[in-house]
């Protein structure tokens, strides 16, 4: 096994004005390839600064990501946004899904940015509505499904593109208990049976209980634990 993200001697700050803002600090970390990672820490300790920093959204201050076999904190802005397309599937608390298309377009959009056939597209949608259990709602509008479907739907579209990770920031934030469970068995599948590489920002225990390792941030720095992974934990 070996880490698929290598974050390393990492630092970001913001400005606001003339203050500056350090966010994260001296932080490193490895995830290994087809490893469930739950990042967990009280509100402001800049787990989701972390986490866009991970999945190209945003570029560190100083420090290097690694991600595959791409070192991502060298690269530019249109650079990211190309990497991302193919690279990072996004799992989002709301969702967001664009209500006037159908779960099939809905799904169908990451894969409008590469260069397949129509043929191509329609295959990798099916399959990825189908692994969601959603086969028979293809045709539905996010307004005509529940909430956990649209995070099902959600879901599909975060892996249909066959990403390298996939990350989820508090996907189980504005679901029941039984939807977020549904939601959370599915995370599961998909590492177990695709192994996918998931990192997950969850305020919600029951949610990080189910990963495979748990780190935990304050004010900007890992604590505690290991920052490589408890192994023993990894099957
Ligand atoms: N673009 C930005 N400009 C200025 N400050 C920012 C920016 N993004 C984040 N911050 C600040 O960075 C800190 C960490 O924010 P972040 O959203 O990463 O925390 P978090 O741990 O995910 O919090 P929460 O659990 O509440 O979502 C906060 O103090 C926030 O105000």
């Amino acid at each position: 096994m070996s880490a698929i993200v290598e974050v390393r001697d990492l630092y970001k700050s913001f400005s606001r004005g003339d203050e500056k803002i350090d966010v994260l600090m001296d932080l490193t970390l490895d995830v290994q390839e087809g490893e469930f990672l739950a990042l967990m820490g009280p509100s402001g300790s800049g787990k989701t600064t972390l986490l866009n920093l991970i999945a190209g959204l945003d570029s560190p201050t100083e420090g290097t990501i690694r991600v595959g076999d791409q070192i991502i904190s060298e690269k530019s802005e249109s650079e990211l946004a190309r990497w991302r397309t193919r690279n990072v599937g996004f799992v989002f608390q709301f969702y967001n899904l664009l209500p006037v298309l159908t779960a099939y377009e809905n799904v169908e959009l990451p894969l409008l940015l590469l260069q397949l056939s129509k043929a191509q597209r329609k295959k990798q949608v099916e399959n990825a509505l189908s692994l969601v259990g959603l086969g028979d709602r293809m045709t539905h509008r996010p307004g005509q499904l529940s909430g956990g479907q649209c995070q099902r739907v959600g879901i599909a579209r975060a892996i249909v593109t066959d990403p390298t990770i996939v990350v989820c920031d508090e996907p189980t934030g504005a679901l029941d208990a039984k939807s977020a469970n549904d939601a959370l068995n599915l995370l599961g599948l998909l590492r177990s049976e695709l192994g996918k590489t998931i990192l997950m920002v969850t305020h919600d225990p029951h949610a990080a209980e189910r990963a495979q390792r748990i780190v935990q941030l304050e004010k900007g720095r890992l604590v505690g634990g290991n920052p490589l992974p408890a192994l023993a934990r990894l099957n």
